[in-house]
């Protein structure tokens, strides 16, 4: 069993022997997560640079953003004169949140026309212009997102697993939250590590894994169903509060900045990082499901170092698994088609 440190959540270890030359780039940087998740970076004493990207309105955040008494220098680009380009030109990280959010009544599946094409374009000019950086895809559906951007880097001829990820540490963080509620427990000591996907039946809880958990785990019945079912549809949760404007955007802009974090803090050369995210993955490849989120531990070059196992499970959580899998497997299937479809321009 892993050390509950996995997934890094609320431990900030901001040392004063920082790297001096991190450049993050944020694509989409002026929609609802894009402009609180770069205010957050902002903050970051580990990011220097910032370049902030959007086919409108990243200027004006960066204008306002500069403003913050923060060492991290701020640049916008628009879209006109190689904005992208100027962004990502020497971009060691890019998290990308750009992409349509959401309304009450659609899943996750039902952004694949709109987003697919979106991040694949972004992810071509990224597999221009940084293909070494290290890529965070926000952007739903993750569970068809991230191959996308695969498929992308391989027709380039640069891709390498290790340097790409889906950010699925929003179900992390809701895990924390709603588990920590029931028990009683300060959020920051529960961490319950989240596997499978990002999407209802994919997203798979391992509560069986810590102390509060487990109680309830082994508790059964509706208590341990309906808080499967929050942590598995807290995203349903906020499309409905929001009433047709939009998806989660604070919560999934401060669990962004912990995943970035994450990756500066490994560059940063602190050992043993590890966070649950949705990487390219040995674990059920031999099911179709060639992605998969499940601790990862992170090497000094902020890249994958050590892809971890789920652990041991409960039967209930053995049953999440089975059905997480033929979902998975279809998603993922169906980015990797999409650009066979329709390659990159
Ligand atoms: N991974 C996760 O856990 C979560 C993912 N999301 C997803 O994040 C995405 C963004 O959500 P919001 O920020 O709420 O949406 P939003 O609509 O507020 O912002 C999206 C931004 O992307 C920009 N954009 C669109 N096409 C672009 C392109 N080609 N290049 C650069 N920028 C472009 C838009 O101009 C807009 O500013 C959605 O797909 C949403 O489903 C949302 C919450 C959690
Ligand atoms: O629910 C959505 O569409 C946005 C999202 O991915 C989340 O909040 O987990």
């Amino acid at each position: 069993m892993l050390s509950a440190a996995r997934m890094s959540l609320g431990r900030r270890a901001f040392s004063s022997s920082a790297r001096s030359n991190v450049h993050v780039a944020v694509l989409g940087a002026a929609g609802g997560i894009g402009q609180p998740l770069s205010l957050l970076l902002k903050q970051n004493p580990l990011v220097t640079k910032l370049t902030l990207f959007d086919i409108r309105g990243s200027p004006g955040v960066a204008a306002d953003l500069s403003h913050v008494n923060s060492p991290a220098e701020v640049i916008g680009y628009a879209p006109e004169q190689d904005g992208l380009k100027k962004a990502l030109k020497g971009a060691e990280v890019i998290i990308i949140p750009a992409g349509m959010p959401r309304k009450p009544g659609m899943t996750r599946d039902d952004l694949f026309n709109t987003n697919a094409s979106i991040v694949r374009d972004l992810a071509a000019a990224a597999a221009e212009t940084a293909p070494n950086a290290r890529i965070g895809i926000i952007a739903n559906p993750v569970n068809s997102t991230v191959p996308i951007v695969a498929e992308v880097f391989k027709k380039a001829g640069v891709y390498d697993p290790k340097r790409l990820f889906g950010v699925t540490t929003l179900d992390v963080v809701r895990s924390s939250t709603f588990l920590s509620g029931l028990a009683g427990t300060a959020p920051k000591d529960t961490d319950v590590p989240v596997v499978g996907g990002h999407s209802g039946a994919t997203i798979v809880p391992i509560l069986s894994q810590t102390a509060e958990g487990k109680k309830i785990v082994e508790a059964g019945g509706e208590g341990l169903a309906a808080l499967v079912k929050r942590i598995q549809f807290g995203g349903d949760e906020v499309v409905k509060a929001k009433d047709g404007a939009g998806s989660a955007t604070l919560s999934m802009a401060y669990a962004g900045a912990e995943f970035t974090d994450a990756i500066l803090r490994a560059l940063n050369g602190e050992k043993d990082v590890t966070l649950c995210t949705y990487v390219e993955s040995p674990l059920y490849a031999d099911k179709g499901v060639t992605f998969f989120s499940s601790p990862v531990t992170l090497g000094s070059d902020g890249t994958v170092a050590k892809i971890n196992p789920v652990g041991a499970l409960h039967p209930t959580e053995e049953k999440l698994l089975e059905a997480c899998l033929p979902d998975l497997a279809k998603n993922i299937a169906a980015g990797v088609k999409f650009v066979e479809a329709n390659p990159p321009q």
